[in-house]
């Protein structure tokens, strides 16, 4: 589904290089210490950054150069996923139709969402009436209606407490055993991979370190990956 075919990319001293593939429904943490490259890596695949060198193909397309908006994927980030002057509702309905113009079935399915993340009958409220948990739902909310195959985390929920942050992980498993989505997930912690992911990609300076399942990952406990168990 997704090919990163030997992508260099510079900013000043920094240099990124990946060569990997990733199968549709694989769900990947990316992990490493900051300033690793993991959102750099993230920024790639989304189109907010573009290689110097080497070609991203998304089901066999080259969209390396393609504008994020046209290539078939979502994106949660740790904040800053929701509109302050929308209501909880307009920031879900925002997933379907970016214009907002609904017509009652459009609706139907913007409750139908709220629903599924628990946030039945907040749709009125500003984000800022929300606690932090629940305006990570909102996003996940807008995500589930955006139906895009490859959904791309860039640690969404560190801001949350543990008990939070599990149960949102958990919320995310579930979407992703029911729809079959895609997902790479940048994260400084291993607990929180090993709640929703099945394989493993560990980034030091610029460069892949590791690649893995992550239940093998986790019972070889290799070299590189000993700091963070
Ligand atoms: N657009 C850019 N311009 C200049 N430097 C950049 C740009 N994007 C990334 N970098 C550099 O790339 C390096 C990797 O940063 P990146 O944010 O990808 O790391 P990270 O692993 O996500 O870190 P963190 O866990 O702290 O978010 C940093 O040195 C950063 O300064």
């Amino acid at each position: 589904m997704l090919r990163l075919e030997t992508t260099v990319t510079r900013w000043g001293g920094f240099r990124l290089k990946a060569d990997v593939s990733i199968a549709a429904g694989e769900r990947v943490a990316l992990l490493g210490a900051s300033g690793s490259g993991k959102s750099s890596l993230l920024a790639l695949i989304a189109g907010f950054q573009h290689p110097d060198e080497g070609r991203i193909l998304i089901d066999g397309q080259d969209m390396t150069m393609t504008p994020v908006a046209d290539r078939p994927l979502s994106i949660l980030f740790q904040d800053g996923n929701l509109f302050p002057h929308l209501s909880v509702f307009d920031n879900v309905a925002l997933g379907l139709r970016p214009d907002l113009r609904l017509d009652p079935a459009d609706r139907a399915r913007v409750e139908g969402a709220l629903d599924k993340v628990g946030l039945a009958g907040m749709g009125a409220r500003a984000p800022s009436a929300l606690s932090g948990g629940q305006q990570s739902r909102v996003a996940l909310a807008r995500m589930l209606l955006r139906d895009r195959p490859l959904a791309l985390l860039d640690e969404p929920f560190a801001a949350l407490d543990p008990g939070l942050r599990a149960e949102m992980l958990g919320l995310v498993a579930a979407l992703c055993d029911d729809t079959g989505l895609t997902l790479i997930m940048a994260s400084h912690d291993l607990r929180d991979a090993e709640r929703l992911c099945d394989r493993l990609i560990l980034l030091a300076e610029g460069q892949v370190v590791l690649d893995d399942r992550l239940d093998v990952a986790l019972r070889q406990a290799p070299e590189p990956l000993k700091p963070w168990m």
